[in-house]
């Protein structure tokens, strides 16, 4: 009896040794870039994801500022929404409309000192407002195509190998944004990156039959900090991912680390924050909200790294 407990307490010792050398053996995740809240939890989940396999694996990720990166050289880049404003045809109202509640309530959006029940109502007042200012416009799918080709936002490097390595894995991508929806796919699509393993979830413009936009699709509207109340009811994709039970999600606000609260048989989320603005005063609040945090990396150098023990 006595040398079957040493032998099992050996067997649990290499074990946890084991699941601890991830963090070593992934050598990206010394990166300078990286802040990590707790070390053992990070790699437990790495190595319950790893032990799964990629049969078991689905990715959710955000799109404006994840999958495209949150400055180039110090210059923002665009979002989704503010890829429509580019278009020839939009109009001067709308313009100033969305310009004015951007200068409001994007500062709010980034601030961290507003408290989250306070500012999730104000984010929510933000995207209806949207919602109204945006009925009568006439941009149409193909002129965002067009925009996306000269003016689209640049993905975060690395993202095209990301995306055609979790194509060849058959590994699902949910791209869940509170952005617009008709400029994430076209942006997508330019890039190549569409596989038929992606699926995009988001706020689609709803077009009368003369092409004239009447608002939103869907009610009620994805803004940042309300993703966690929505689950996914496409029946195909519901398929595709009901065996999977770990995910790796990707996200630049902490409203983003909730966008796996509808996937209810998840066992292991490995939550990775790219965190840019107001570093000091937000480290705190993405360590909490992310397993992962990566302070101005606008690579998916990490997300490949863990990855690719699995490819
Ligand atoms: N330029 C504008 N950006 C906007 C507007 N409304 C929202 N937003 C930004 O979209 C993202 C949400 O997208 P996600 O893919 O990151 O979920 C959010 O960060 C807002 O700042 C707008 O009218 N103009
Ligand atoms: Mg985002």
């Amino acid at each position: 009896m006595y040398y079957k407990q040493i032998f099992k307490l050996l067997q649990v010792c290499s074990c946890k040794n084991m699941s601890l050398n991830y963090i070593q053996t992934i050598e990206e995740l010394n990166n300078p870039t990286v802040r990590i809240k707790n070390k053992e939890n990070v790699n437990n989940i790495i190595a319950n994801i790893i032990s799964a396999g990629k049969d078991k694996l689905q990715v959710i990720s955000d799109f404006d500022r994840t999958l495209t990166k949150q400055h180039e050289n110090g210059k923002l880049h665009i979002s989704s929404f503010g890829l429509f404003c580019r278009c020839p045809s939009i109009s001067q109202k709308y313009l100033q409309c969305a310009k004015g509640l951007s200068k409001k309530y994007y500062p709010i959006e980034v601030d961290p000192t507003v408290p989250h029940d306070e500012k999730k109502v104000i984010m929510k007042q933000w995207w209806s407002e949207i919602n109204e200012v945006i009925k009568g416009e006439t941009v149409s799918n193909k002129e965002i195509a067009e925009t996306t080709i000269k003016e689209g936002p640049a993905l975060r490097d690395g993202t095209v190998k990301l995306f055609d390595d979790l194509n060849k894995a058959n590994i699902p991508v949910l791209v869940f944004s509170a952005g617009l929806g008709d400029s994430v796919l076209t942006i997508l699509k330019h890039c190549n990156i569409l596989h038929s393993n992606v699926k995009v979830f988001s706020n689609f413009l709803y077009y009368n039959e003369d092409g004239v936009i009447q608002g939103f699709k869907n009610y009620p509207l994805i803004h940042v900090l309300n993703k966690n109340e929505f689950a996914i009811k496409d029946v195909k994709y519901l398929n595709f991912i009901k065996e999977r039970s770990n995910v790796l999600l990707m996200g630049d606000s902490p409203g983003d680390s909730g966008m796996a609260d509808g996937v209810h048989h998840a066992e292991n989320i490995l939550k990775i924050g790219f965190l840019y603005d107001n570093l000091e005063e937000n480290l705190s609040t993405f360590m909490d909200a992310f397993d992962i945090v990566l302070v101005d990396d606008q690579t998916m150098e990490i997300p490949q790294a863990i990855l690719n023990k699995l490819f």
